[in-house]
């Protein structure tokens, strides 16, 4: 089938290898293998372990998965609060495990915003929307654009996210989705690259989660900001157009959904699908449940077709 490679052929291979582009070239957020241990009483845990995700510009995401399984992790290095212990994470060029200390405040000042799930994280208690709103602003040193300009800025930011009537009450006037709103204005007041969101409707009845959710597309739509989700709520689903299940520390499958319209009736659907992810190592994690039903465990059987790889359940045993 293949004959031996030429020396010319190799030498073009060893080329064409040089020169590929590295990893997550041109995505915005780019994790490489990323790992972290935490040591706790003696005992080493692995929160990541070996987590591999491109976010590209422009995107709006999520990140979902069960209790343990690393998105505060991730979230945490991603927003600059924490270092990974090996591998790679880089956010608008900006590389997260050798930045200096410096660095990670203007990093955190500059490049992120976020938007926590607890909403006395995210707002000052004794300053009304619009001062929340402007202080990200006044903090970048933008004083010289002026306090109107930033107040002008501030209101702006609460009128897209449907908040403007609130721009005079402290949070403790407003309800649970109004302080998670002004959170969300607050949060892109220093014009960030991507704004992370940890669990941002976690205290949330559903009608007001979907609520917030649309608040976010149309921040990425009208600002263009990339958004990354992480949740518990598999609603999201049906929120965003990317899900990316982490499981046990590392990227597992996602689910992509896009709309089709019909050729004849024009009427447009969405249509969801699933992925898995494959690793640069060609490591693919099955979901649970296709595992599960078809009693893989340990070994199954792979064979190369035209189109695809099948793979069976091991069928050695009982031969
Ligand atoms: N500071 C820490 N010290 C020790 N272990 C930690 C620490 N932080 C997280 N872990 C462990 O790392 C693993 C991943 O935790 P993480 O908080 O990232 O999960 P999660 O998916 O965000 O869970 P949840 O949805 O419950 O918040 C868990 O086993 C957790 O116990």
């Amino acid at each position: 089938m293949t004959s031996n490679p030429t020396l010319a052929e190799l030498a073009d291979r060893v080329t064409a290898d040089r020169d590929r582009p590295a990893y997550g070239h041109d995505a915005l957020i780019t994790c490489d293998r990323l790992v972290r241990v935490f040591t706790a009483d003696g005992v080493e845990v692995q929160a990541l372990q070996g987590l591999d995700l491109l976010v590209r510009e422009g995107e709006l995401m999520a990140l979902v998965g069960a209790s343990g399984s690393g998105k505060s992790t991730l979230m945490n290095i991603l927003a600059g609060l924490d270092t990974p212990t090996a591998g790679a994470a880089r956010v608008a060029g900006r590389d997260l495990l050798t930045m200096t200390a410096k660095d990670r405040l203007a990093y955190r000042r500059e490049v992120v915003g976020f938007v926590w799930q607890q909403t006395a994280r995210n707002l000052l208690p004794y300053l009304t929307s619009a001062q929340n709103v402007a202080l990200p602003m006044q903090l970048a040193g933008r004083s010289r654009s002026g306090r109107r300009a930033r107040a002008e800025r501030a209101l702006e930011l609460l009128e897209l996210l449907e908040v403007a009537d609130c721009r005079d009450r402290r949070p403790h006037e407003m309800s649970g989705g109004q302080q998670q709103r002004v959170a969300i204005a607050v949060a892109l007041a220093g014009d960030p690259s991507v704004l992370l969101a940890d669990e941002p409707t976690g205290e949330l009845d559903s009608h007001t989660a979907e609520q917030i959710f649309a608040a976010f597309r149309t921040a990425n739509e009208r600002l263009g900001t990339t958004i990354v989700i992480v949740t518990h709520d598999q609603a999201v689903a049906s929120e965003v157009r990317r899900t990316v299940a982490i499981r046990d520390g590392r990227t597992s499958t996602e689910v992509l959904r896009r709309s089709e319209v019909d050729a004849t009736t024009g009427h447009e659907t969405v249509v969801a699908r699933e992925y898995a992810m494959l690793d640069r190592a060609g490591r693919l994690q099955l979901p649970a449940e296709y595992t599960k039903a078809l009693n893989m465990r340990d070994r199954v059987a792979l064979e190369l077709e035209p189109d695809h790889i099948a793979v069976r359940p091991d069928d050695s045993e009982g031969r």
